[in-house]
């Protein structure tokens, strides 16, 4: 079985260019994820295709030695688009070395288009299965582990080494009874059956890969305090929420601390509001270093932080709290070569661990802690409170 190979030539042609122009006007001018890269390549991919399709027409210099250049300047574009994904260097000088040593080739057999084959099918070959390689580096990150986009973009560059390197086989163990690059067969057929299914399906996942970091990023964005990094106030009550349910179900204490800084009114008023900021900060990275992985820190609001606990009844609540302060009080802000002391009142609050618990729901828990701490702030401040 075998389909018109200048038909198939139109379908790459066609797709690359809708594609490319869909992703540069998806890109427009704000991110910084490879897709214009991507599209580059896309772009060139159909003008190398274009070239292919005009052989016979048009001079052998530019149908088969620019064409061939343009193929693998494509895929050297798709890596430097993964590269760029990645926040790796992109290496422009070893890129154009390749494209001259290829026109060279393509010049010196002009007249052998079975050795033109087996050189070119190594060299696609080749520089998918190096994309593949930067992917496979990368997919050691948890990122990466998880993405769709990137299995996408595996299979289609998988599909682009394999047909390349049969390719190259058949035109070097077998004959492969054509002349010219127009000329249908089966490996023809195949060939360029499997590129245009291959940058769909690549580009598709590449596409996919900017989504989801895309949306990772929205995804931190909207829970995130950007002041401060901790989790926000949204966060919080959701992270409160599930932790509660959890605690339910597997019948463990969850403890709640409210910490709110000293006299802050004061530090903005003395230092301004830039020193009152990055007190904020600073406050949060003391309160981080002694923290567990499944412990939730997040600002609740204005100067006041909530902490939340899992597996940690009041008694270890309220020896953690204790120890928060000191280290507050034994960590003043630097600011501009002053330094900022400053101190904080906490109010701890648990759930008991039986089920039946009133304290089990996220309003008694909160308000029990919030009491606490407006107990310790009435009995003088810088001073720990159990609800
Ligand atoms: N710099 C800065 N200040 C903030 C921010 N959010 C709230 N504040 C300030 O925090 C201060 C809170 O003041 P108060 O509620 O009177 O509390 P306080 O001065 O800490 O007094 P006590 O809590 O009673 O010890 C106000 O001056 C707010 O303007 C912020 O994001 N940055």
């Amino acid at each position: 079985m075998t389909a018109d190979v200048p038909t198939l030539l139109l379908m790459i042609i066609v797709t690359s260019l809708v594609t490319s122009g869909a992703l540069l006007v998806l890109n427009g001018n704000q991110r910084n994820d490879g897709l214009q890269y991507w599209a580059g390549g896309l772009l060139l991919s159909a003008l190398a295709h274009a070239l292919l399709l005009l052989y016979g027409r048009i001079p052998y210099l530019l149908a088969i030695v620019l064409g061939n250049a343009l193929l693998s300047s494509a895929l050297a574009s798709f890596w430097l688009a993964v590269r760029r994904f990645h926040g790796l260097a992109l290496h422009w000088a070893r890129t154009l070395a390749l494209l001259a040593a290829i026109a060279l080739l393509m010049w010196l057999l002009q007249h052998q288009f079975a050795s033109r084959v087996v050189i070119m099918g190594l060299i696609l070959g080749l520089q998918a299965a190096l994309v593949l390689w930067v992917l496979r580096q990368r997919a050691l990150g948890a990122e990466q582990q998880r993405s769709r986009g990137a299995l996408l973009l595996v299979c289609g560059l998988g599909l682009i080494v394999l047909t390349m390197l049969l390719r190259a086989g058949a035109a070097l163990f077998f004959s492969l009874n054509i002349a010219s690059i127009l000329q249908s067969n089966l490996v023809q057929t195949l060939t360029f059956m499997v590129s245009f299914l291959a940058t769909l399906v690549s580009s598709f996942g590449f596409v996919f890969m900017a989504k989801e970091r895309a949306d990772q990023a929205n995804l931190r964005l909207a829970s995130q305090d950007p002041l401060t990094g901790a989790a926000n106030r949204r966060a919080l009550m959701q992270a409160l929420e599930t932790e509660l349910a959890r605690a339910s179900r597997q019948h463990t204490p969850l403890a709640l601390l409210m910490v709110d800084i000293d006299h802050f009114k004061r530090v903005n008023d003395h230092y301004g509001h830039l020193a009152g900021d990055h007190v904020l900060r600073h406050i949060v990275g003391v309160l981080r270093q002694r923290l567990r992985a499944s412990d939730v820190l997040g600002r609740y609001g204005g100067e006041e932080f909530m902490l939340l606990l899992p597996d940690t009844d009041l008694h270890g609540a309220a020896q953690l709290a204790e120890q928060l302060r000191q280290a507050v009080q034994a960590a003043p802000c630097e600011w501009q070569g002053q330094r900022i002391p400053f101190t904080v009142s906490i109010g701890v609050a648990a759930s008991a661990d039986t089920p039946a618990d009133p304290s089990r729901t996220s309003e008694a828990l909160l308000q029990a802690a919030d009491q606490a701490l407006y107990r310790a702030k009435d009995d003088g401040r810088n001073r720990v409170a159990l609800a």
